[in-house]
């Protein structure tokens, strides 16, 4: 394969999906693409004020809408994320979700084994084939007493390489290797959808849209059959939702409030701007602060008014099969997280875990009645301005030592399960993936840099996250502490701000 190189290892099956017609595909996208991939790359770096823009306020205005949804993203009430290991896509499959969200982004390990494995596990979920055996010998297998939610597959966002992959001498763009491979093993069997994480601006949603119509393009399927929905899930894009749709309107499906990263992108984004912007413990920040209402109620409005589906986030409540305090502790979490949504005007919501199914639901099915969902919910009352989305000041709450605890302990914990290849884990009765890994360490960075004093007096220093960690690190083992507790004091207190945790993270894998 000319100018293609695959480093990692073999992994089963592999050649099935690794075939030298796919990374040849992989390989034009990259020739097409790489060079403005790098230059919108080089624009993430400068942090310009923030508002909504005066170029593009002819596509605010104007009056057009995305692309009428496809039958099988027309109900979208309940959507099940989760990673695309073999066990977890059969248990998702027959889950009972209208949409399985197939994670290669933030809830995935990027070792090269995950990466490929969980391409095969997709080839067979889209061809109804895929059957796992435990070691235990438990066979899964796919049930047909039940409706098969659509597959909607996340790939890695812009900023990640893929180092086992090279092109041109160059390590691979992990977003184009993930959809690339995607693509041109399932795209002819008609439904390759995508949920898209971490833009920044609508001219990275323009790539997408340009890799897209490139692909179908050279593929031979139709325009507009790719279907993606947008995860407004950084600062910077909430203030350009609907230039991003039109930016893929042709293609787009909706706009998911990705809540973690959003508010991991407000505290990266003002991470050095004041005491007006320094954020509380993460506990005490709930969807009802004035700034993430704002958020939420702009992107149902501006969805609807776009004729695209608002699906709602992530409660991170995980019930626990052995623990019937803690199962209803998180069903009660859910049922009050997704009751909002729905009156909201969302369209669907997503869970983290199978039993958390029926109860997203049961309310949706109350709140659209016989309808598939509420695009006709309008919501012309609402009105965002720019000040609303950055009003950070009238959050309440209070950084706490238990804060400080909290963060380290989770941050530490996550970094074990993820550099040992489980990108997703449940810490404490949540769900921690990356996204909520990055506001641990990245709220850490923040009060250090800012002076922060907790509220029994205590000033938040270097010293003081120092002190904890070697506390973490006693009540801790597993063959990757060393270098978990290295990442943390590395993402949490390096000087320079650590744009991704991951991106140091998957030097060491
Ligand atoms: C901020 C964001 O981006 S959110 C989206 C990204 N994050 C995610 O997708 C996380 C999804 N959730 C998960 O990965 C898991 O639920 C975890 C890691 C939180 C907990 O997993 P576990 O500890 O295995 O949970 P638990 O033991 O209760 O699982 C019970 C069963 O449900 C299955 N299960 C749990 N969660 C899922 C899921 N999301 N998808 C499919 N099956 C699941 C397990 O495989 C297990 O199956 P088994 O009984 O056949 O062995
Ligand atoms: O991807 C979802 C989020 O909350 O982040
Ligand atoms: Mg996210």
């Amino acid at each position: 394969m000319s100018g293609v190189r695959v480093l990692g290892g073999d992994v089963e099956r592999g050649d099935e999906i690794l075939t030298p017609d796919a990374l040849e595909f992989v390989a034009e996208l990259h020739g097409r693409f790489a060079p403005e991939h790098a230059a919108l790359m080089r624009r993430r770096a400068h942090r310009r004020p923030l508002g909504f823009l005066d170029a593009t306020r002819e596509v605010r205005e104007g009056d057009w809408k995305v692309a009428e949804a496809p039958g099988p993203l027309r109900d979208r009430r309940v959507e099940i994320t989760g990673p695309t290991e073999r066990k977890m896509t059969v248990n998702a499959l027959n889950s009972g979700a209208k949409v399985w969200l197939a994670d290669l982004e933030d809830a995935n390990t990027p070792h090269w084994h995950n990466v490929v494995s969980g391409q095969v596990n997709l080839y067979d979920a889209a061809r109804g084939t895929v059957e796992f055996t435990s070691p235990e010998g438990k066979h899964y297998a796919l049930r047909d007493d039940v409706e098969r939610p659509a597959i909607v597959v996340r790939p890695r966002g812009w900023h990640l390489p893929e180092r086992h992959l090279e092109v041109e001498g160059r390590p691979a763009i992990g977003a184009l290797v993930d959809f690339g491979l995607h693509f041109f093993h399932n795209a002819a069997l008609g439904r390759p959808y995508y949920y898209l994480p971490k833009m920044e601006s609508h001219l990275e949603a323009r790539l997408w849209n340009s890799v897209f119509t490139a692909a179908q393009e050279r593929l031979g399927v139709p325009h507009g059959t790719i279907r993606a929905t947008v995860l407004i899930e950084t600062i910077p894009a909430a203030f350009e939702m609907d230039e991003i749709l039109h930016e893929l309107r042709d293609h787009a499906s909706g706009l998911n409030a990705g809540r973690w990263d959003y508010l991991f992108s407000i505290i990266k984004y003002f991470r050095d701007a004041g005491p007006d912007a320094v954020l509380p413990d993460r506990n005490s920040i709930t969807m009802t602060a004035p700034f993430m209402r704002a958020y939420t109620e702009l992107l149902v409005r501006t969805c609807h008014k776009r004729g695209a589906f608002a699906i709602g986030g992530m409660a991170a409540f995980i019930p626990n099969r052995r623990d019937p305090e803690v199962t209803e502790n998180a069903l009660e979490k859910v049922r009050a997280d997704k009751t909002r949504e729905a009156g909201d005007g969302f369209d669907g919501s997503w869970v983290a875990h199978p039993d958390l199914v029926p109860v997203c639901r049961e309310i949706f099915d109350e709140r659209l009645g016989g309808e598939p969902n509420q695009l006709d919910v309008l919501r012309p009352e609402v009105e965002v301005t720019a000040g609303q989305l950055l009003d950070f000041a009238s959050t309440g709450g209070a950084a706490t030592r238990a804060g400080v605890e909290s963060a380290v302990d989770v941050g530490v914990r996550y970094l074990l399960s993820w550099l040992g290849g489980n990108g997703a884990a449940a810490i404490h009765n949540l769900m921690e993936d990356a996204a909520t890994a990055e506001i641990s360490r990245s709220q850490l960075w923040q009060w250090v840099h800012n002076d922060v004093v907790l509220d029994d007096g205590t000033p938040v220093t270097a010293e003081l996250v120092r002190e904890v960690l070697a506390e973490v690190r006693g009540r801790l083992d597993g063959e990757h502490l060393d270098a978990a507790v290295e990442l943390f004091e590395q993402v949490a207190l390096s000087d320079d701000f650590v744009d991704f945790l991951t991106l140091p993270a998957y030097e060491r894998i």
